[in-house]
C-alpha cells in the first residue's frame, strides 16, 4: 500500500540548516521513498529559501490573517523533495538565522513563528490543500512540535501522528502570556496538553499529544527516562512506555560520498584510501599546518557544553605534545571559541581554527583529518561521527547516546573480534579523554592496525536503509491500530 506523510521541520538541507535536524529531514523522505511511502514536507519560508523558490510556484493555500498577518504555502519539488513552503513574511522575513536576530537574541515572537509553522501542518494534515490529506503526520523537534497538538485538540478527523525528538535540551518553552494567542481551545491549558509548570512547553506538548515518540538512537531513548538524561521531562516520557523508541539516524550516503564528493581535493574508497593523503596535505595547507608524520585530529561542530569541546581546548597542548595537529570548525559559546583561538595563537602551525559554519569546509575535513573528535556529554545520535565512518576519519566518541551506538571501540576483543571502528571513552573528563586519544596515536603509529580501524568503519552501513525501515515500520502499525 503506498502511504502518505506530511513531514513538518524548522530547517531542511539543502534548503536550510544550523544543525542535524536539517540533515534528517532532508534525507529520510528519498529513503522512505523504496518503502512505498511518498512525504511532503513543510517548513517556513526563511530569506533563503523564498530566494530559491521557481517563480512558477503553485499557491496551495493562503489565508490574509494567519497569526498577525498575510500568509500561503507554495509547493514545489526542488532536490527531489516534494517541499511545502510557508510564506509569511510578518513571521519569517529576518535579517539573522531563524531563530534569532544577528546580535544572537531569540526573535521575542519566536512562540508565534513556530505555532504558524505547526499550525499550518495540522492545517495541511487535515485537509486544507484541496483533496490531499496524508495518512501519518511527522512533526520533529520543539518549532513542529504543536502540529500534534493541535491535531490532538481538533474536533475533525486526523491522521495518526508521530513526533521525533531530535534533541530534548531545545524545549521552546514560553512564558503562559502567548497561550491566548495560539488558537488552541482552553482544555489545552492542562497537564494533558501545552501547560509546563505554569508556562507553555511546546516539546512537553508534542511528546503528550503525538501517537507515537521517537528519538535518533536506542541509547539516548533509555537515558531520555532518567532524571539525569531527561531535562525535567523524564516523568512525562516513562508515562509513554512502549510509545517511545531510539531509532538511529542515518546519513545521505549521495551528498557524504568520499567517492564522489566534489568539494574534495582527491576521491577515493576504501580500496584506495591511501588516496586521502592528497586530502590531508590540502587539509594542511589550507590550515596553514606544518607538513608531519603525525595524525590530525578534527571538530567539525556547534561549540558548547553538550558537545564537550570545552575538554578538547583544555587537553590542546598535550595534544600537540603527544604528537599530533588539531583542527577546529565550528562556532558557539564565545568561552569555548575563545580557548580554541588561544591555543591557535599558541601552536600557529599545529592548531588551525576557523570559527564560522562551513559545510564544504566539513567535508574537507572529514576527507583529510585523521580522526574526528566527539566527546559529548551528552549526544541524541550524532552525525558528524557517522560522516567519519564513511570518510575514513576515524571516531572518537565519548560512550552516550547514539554515539555508543554507531561506534565500536577497538579495545582488544573488538580487535580481536574484527568489529572495532573507531574509539569510545567514558566518563566525559579530560583524563579518559586523553587515555582514548593516546590509544588512539598508538593505534595510528601501528600502519595495518590503523588501516584496518579504518577500512572497517568505511565498511560500516551509516545509510538511512535500516533505519527507513523502522520509520516505515512505525508509520504502518500506527495506522492497523
Ligand atoms: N561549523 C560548522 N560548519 C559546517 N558544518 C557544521 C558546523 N557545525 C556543525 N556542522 C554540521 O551540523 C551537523 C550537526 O549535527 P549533529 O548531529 O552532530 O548535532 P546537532 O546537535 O546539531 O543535532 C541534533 O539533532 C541531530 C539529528 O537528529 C542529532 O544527531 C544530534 O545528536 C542532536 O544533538 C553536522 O552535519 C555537522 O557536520
Amino acid at each position: 500500500m503506498t502511504l502518505t506523510v506530511l513531514s513538518v521541520a524548522s530547517e531542511v538541507f539543502p534548503f536550510l540548516k544550523t544543525g542535524g535536524l536539517a540533515d534528517v529531514a532532508g534525507a529520510l523522505p528519498g529513503a522512505l521513498q523504496s518503502h512505498g511511502i511518498g512525504v511532503r514536507t513543510l517548513m517556513p519560508g526563511y530569506p533563503v529559501v523564498m530566494a530559491g523558490i521557481d517563480p512558477g510556484a503553485e499557491t496551495v493555500w493562503s489565508d490574509e490573517s494567519f497569526f498577525g498577518g498575510p500568509a500561503r504555502i507554495l509547493a514545489e519539488t526542488r532536490h527531489g523533495i516534494d517541499l511545502l513552503v510557508l510564506d509569511a513574511p510578518h513571521l519569517y522575513e529576518r535579517f539573522g538565522g531563524p531563530y534569532s536576530g544577528p546580535d544572537g537574541v531569540d526573535y521575542p515572537d519566536n512562540a508565534l513563528r513556530f505555532a504558524a509553522l505547526s499550525k499550518a501542518g495540522a492545517l495541511v494534515a487535515q485537509g486544507a490543500l484541496g483533496g490531499w490529506r496524508p495518512d501519518i503526520v511527522h512533526a520533529h523537534d520543539w518549532q513542529a512540535a504543536l502540529t500534534p497538538v493541535y491535531l490532538a485538540f481538533s474536533n475533525a478527523p486526523r491522521p495518526r501522528t508521530v513526533f521525533t525528538v531530535h534533541n530534548l535540551a531545545f524545549q521552546g518553552t514560553f512564558r503562559y502570556t502567548v497561550f491566548p494567542q495560539l488558537g488552541l481551545p482552553d482544555s489545552a491549558w492542562s497537564i494533558e496538553g501545552v501547560e509546563y509548570y505554569g508556562d507553555v512547553g511546546f516539546l512537553k506538548g508534542g511528546l503528550h499529544a503525538a501517537d507515537a515518540v521517537t528519538t535518533v538512537s536506542p541509547t539516548y531513548a533509555r537515558e531520555i527516562l532518567t532524571s539525569e538524561g531527561g531535562m525535567g521531562l523524564d516523568g512525562l516520557l516513562r508515562g509513554r512506555g512502549d510509545r517511545l523508541v531510539g531509532i538511529v539516524n542515518g546519513i545521505d550516503t549521495s551528498v557524504w560520498s568520499p567517492e564522489t564528493d566534489p568539494v574534495i581535493a582527491k576521491t577515493y574508497t576504501a580500496r584506495t584510501v591511501r588516496e586521502r593523503r592528497h586530502n590531508k596535505r590540502a587539509l594542511e595547507g589550507e590550515f596553514g599546518l606544518r607538513r608531519e608524520d603525525g595524525p590530525i585530529l578534527a571538530v567539525v561542530s556547534r561549540l558548547t557544553w553538550q558537545k564537550g569541546l570545552d575538554l578538547v581546548a583544555e587537553i590542546a597542548d598535550e595534544i600537540v605534545s603527544l604528537g599530533a595537529r588539531l583542527v577546529v570548525v565550528g562556532s558557539g559559546d564565545r568561552l569555548i571559541e575563545g580557548a580554541f583561538l588561544a591555543a591557535h595563537a599558541r601552536h600557529p602551525d599545529r592548531i588551525g581554527v576557523r570559527i564560522g559554519y562551513d559545510e564544504p569546509m566539513s567535508h574537507r575535513v572529514q576527507a583529510g583529518a585523521d580522526a574526528i573528535l566527539v566527546p559529548s556529554r551528552f549526544e541524541p545520535c550524532g552525525l558528524t561521527q557517522l560522516y567519519g565512518l564513511r570518510y575514513g576519519c576515524v571516531p572518537l566518541v565519548s560512550d552516550v547516546g547514539g554515539l555508543a551506538d554507531t561506534v565500536i571501540d577497538a579495545n582488544f576483543a573488538a580487535q580481536r573480534a574484527k568489529v572495532a571502528t573507531g574509539f569510545v571513552f567514558g566518563p566525559v573528563t579530560t583524563d579518559a579523554l586523553l587515555e582514548a586519544v593516546g590509544r588512539l596515536l598508538d593505534a595510528y603509529r601501528d600502519d595495518a592496525k590503523w588501516r584496518t580501524i579504518q577500512t572497517r568503519a568505511m565498511a560500516f552501513d551509516v545509510s538511512w536503509t535500516a533505519s527507513a525501515a523502522l520509520y516505515a515500520a512505525l508509520y504502518r502499525d500506527l495506522l492497523n491500530e
